[in-house]
């Protein structure tokens, strides 16, 4: 299997350590990412997304626990940190030195980096090789993130809100192009994004974080199957999930969708065929807003 593996454990991170209190950022975390899988980091604002993946990229010291990187700690690790990769929403490149630069020498320090592929992705991204990044729009300068984390084809490639700022058909090429290569060339990705109803078809394993520790770890096909969407007649949904857990509910005149939680037997499939109903998965933005809404209102 590509890519390498991660093993959190027991991590705890807190901000800054000489105030009083302190935040804790990561409060005893421990967690599994397989090799050569594509994980989504989701969890709500503040939740301790960008403080995981700067610990796992050896940007940031953990107060306490253990962090295991392709089986070795990163910090100060020469070999691991050559095959990682965290590129932040801001684009983590130096602000003056001019793309084709940057790409330049990224080519020399990077023993994955591929220039043609970065090229080819800057002319995706209408971006121009002779610009700087702080002559960039925020959306533009996103983009050169996403050159960065992709062509890097880094082991374990960290993307933290890359594509916050791109707009729809530039956020639709990125998700086409890291498809295409991750297929092309498999590595360990983990993308942390909000816009989890856009992202979610590509994710293989989900992760969900709340106030610093893991609330859901699992495959993102069983978590689909953890729930059913249900469309058809108002009258007849409602009738057909009266008494069960409901993640949402939306409207369209009188035909209605509604996401109820938990596995369907056999007679209820029946059941819900013969009064007409659409079945399908469950969608992960529900899901996540479920859980969250519930554990993590403060
Ligand atoms: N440099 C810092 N100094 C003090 N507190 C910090 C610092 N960075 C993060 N925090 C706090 O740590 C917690 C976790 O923040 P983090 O940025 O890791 O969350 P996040 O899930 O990435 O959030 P978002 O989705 O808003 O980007 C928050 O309470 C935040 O306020």
């Amino acid at each position: 299997m590509s890519g390498f593996s991660v093993e959190v454990r027991d991590l705890t991170v807190r901000y800054p350590a000489w105030r009083r209190p302190a935040t804790t950022a990561l409060d005893g975390l421990s967690l599994t990412l397989e090799p050569g899988r594509l994980h989504g980091l989701l969890g709500r604002n503040g939740s301790g997304k960008t403080t995981l993946l700067s610990v796992l990229a050896a940007f940031r010291r953990p107060t306490a626990g253990a962090v295991l990187v392709d089986g070795e700690d990163p910090w100060e690790n020469a070999r691991v940190m050559s095959g990682v990769c965290l590129v932040r929403e801001s684009g983590d490149v130096q602000g003056e030195v001019r793309l084709r630069d940057t790409v330049r020498l990224l080519e020399q320090v990077r023993p994955t980096f591929d220039r043609s592929f970065a090229e080819s992705l800057m002319d995706t991204f209408e971006l121009d090789p002779r610009a700087t990044p702080t002559s960039l729009s925020r959306g533009k300068r996103s983009a050169f993130g996403v050159v960065v984390g992709l062509a890097s084809r880094a082991p374990l490639t960290l993307l933290d809100e890359v594509h916050l700022g791109m707009d729809a058909p530039s956020r639709y090429a990125f998700y086409d192009a890291l498809l295409a290569d991750y297929v092309e060339h498999p590595r360990t990705v983990v993308l942390s994004s909000h816009l989890i109803d856009e992202v979610q078809r590509m994710l293989e394993h989900v992760v969900v974080l709340d106030r610093g520790r893991v609330l859901l770890a699992d495959d993102a096909d069983d978590l689909r199957a953890s729930g059913t969407s249900v469309v058809g007649p108002d009258t007849a949904v409602d009738a057909f999930v009266a008494g069960r857990r409901v993640l949402s509910r939306r409207s369209l005149g009188r035909t209605v969708q509604v996401t109820v939680f938990g596995r369907l037997a056999p007679d209820d499939v029946a059941a819900a065929s013969a009064a007409g109903l659409e079945l399908g998965p469950v969608d992960l933005q529900d899901l996540f807003v479920d859980l969250t809404a519930k554990e993590g209102v403060r």
